[in-house]
């Protein structure tokens, strides 16, 4: 279990991270999701002693990260896969880990077939490695305390799509054997296959947190008309508060019910109709930190 209190980070007169609050629970994927800046490597990396918080705290198995003994054999680690010593191969880089964790030398072997890098490729230096070898030792580095817990900051990267597919089963099984992984990403779509837990952030603030399915319900309604404006007015008469979804559809604050009935009322045809959990996380997403995007999302 991972418990993050009131986390705070300031740079200068910026602040990255503010004030944030969530949990990662056992047997589940908590999927840390924002935009480029938010503010995910940053918690991550305070929540992994890397950064020193200006405030708050953050507790892992119950207690801050650097006082967790041997914590690679508790946390697995990945936070930045072109980290790794460019001189050294990649078995090298996984030797030492072993070393320093106390585990037996055949676990190196076994973690590089686990990760799909072949033995020529374990010997070849960290340097001509392509990133998704890399993030593949990186996740091979993570895994092999054979830890309870995962911290990830954007493993996808880099992954070829079978790799990507690799990935997701991998960190599903472990999370069905009882283990915690915290997964961040901007990849959407990556997290809403994987993940059961949301963590929204954005400018280092936390916008959501919840079930996905609560998450997804918590989206409201789409409807579509063929005259929107005459829509628009529809919601604004009967009180409805509402978005405009990026390819101009509305997303009421209201159930499918109450706006069949407005429009009927007022006249207003409709087109399209239902839940907006199919339009999928990524308008959900959109909603939740279009205040914060860099690019404004214009139907
Ligand atoms: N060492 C630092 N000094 C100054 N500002 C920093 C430092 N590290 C991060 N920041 C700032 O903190 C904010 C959050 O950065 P962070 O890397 O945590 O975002 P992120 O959500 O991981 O983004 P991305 O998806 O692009 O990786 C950014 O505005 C960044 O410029």
């Amino acid at each position: 279990m991972i418990t993050v209190e009131e986390l705070s980070k300031r740079y200068g007169a910026h602040q990255s991270v503010d004030r944030v609050s969530f949990q990662a629970q056992p047997g589940s994927v908590t999927g840390f999701l924002g935009p480029n800046g938010a503010g995910k490597s940053t918690t991550m990396r305070m929540m992994t002693g890397l950064t020193p918080p200006s405030a708050g705290r953050s507790t892992i198995l119950g207690v801050p990260y650097a006082e967790l003994p041997n914590p690679g054999r508790h946390v697995g680690v990945l936070l930045d896969a072109s980290a790794q010593h460019n001189g050294r191969t990649g078995r090298e880089i996984l030797r030492l880990g072993a070393t320093v964790m106390g585990l037996r030398r055949q676990r190196v072997d076994e973690m590089l077939q686990i990760v799909g890098l072949s033995g020529d490729e374990g010997d070849r230096r960290v340097g001509n490695y392509s990133l998704g070898m890399r993030q593949r030792l990186g996740i091979a580095h993570a895994l092999l305390g054979d830890p309870q817990v995962l911290i990830l900051d954007e493993p996808a990267n880099g992954l070829d799509p079978a790799g990507i597919h690799w990935m997701r089963g991998l960190l599903k099984s472990f999370a069905d054997r009882g283990g915690t992984v915290l997964l961040s990403s901007h990849l959407l779509h990556e997290i809403e296959v994987i993940a059961d837990h949301l963590v929204v952030i954005g400018r280092g603030v936390i916008v959501a947190d919840g079930s996905k399915a609560e998450l997804l319900n918590a989206a409201g309604t789409l409807v579509r008309a063929l005259d929107p404006d005459a829509l628009a007015r529809c919601l604004d008469v009967s009180g409805y508060t509402y978005q405009t979804s990026p390819d101009g559809a509305y997303v009421v604050d209201a159930t499918r019910e109450q706006i069949a009935t407005a429009t009927a009322q007022h006249g207003v045809v409709v087109t399209e109709l239902r839940g907006a959990d199919g339009a999928g996380l990524e308008d959900m997403f959109l909603q939740l930190t279009a205040e914060d995007a860099r690019e404004k999302v214009t139907a």
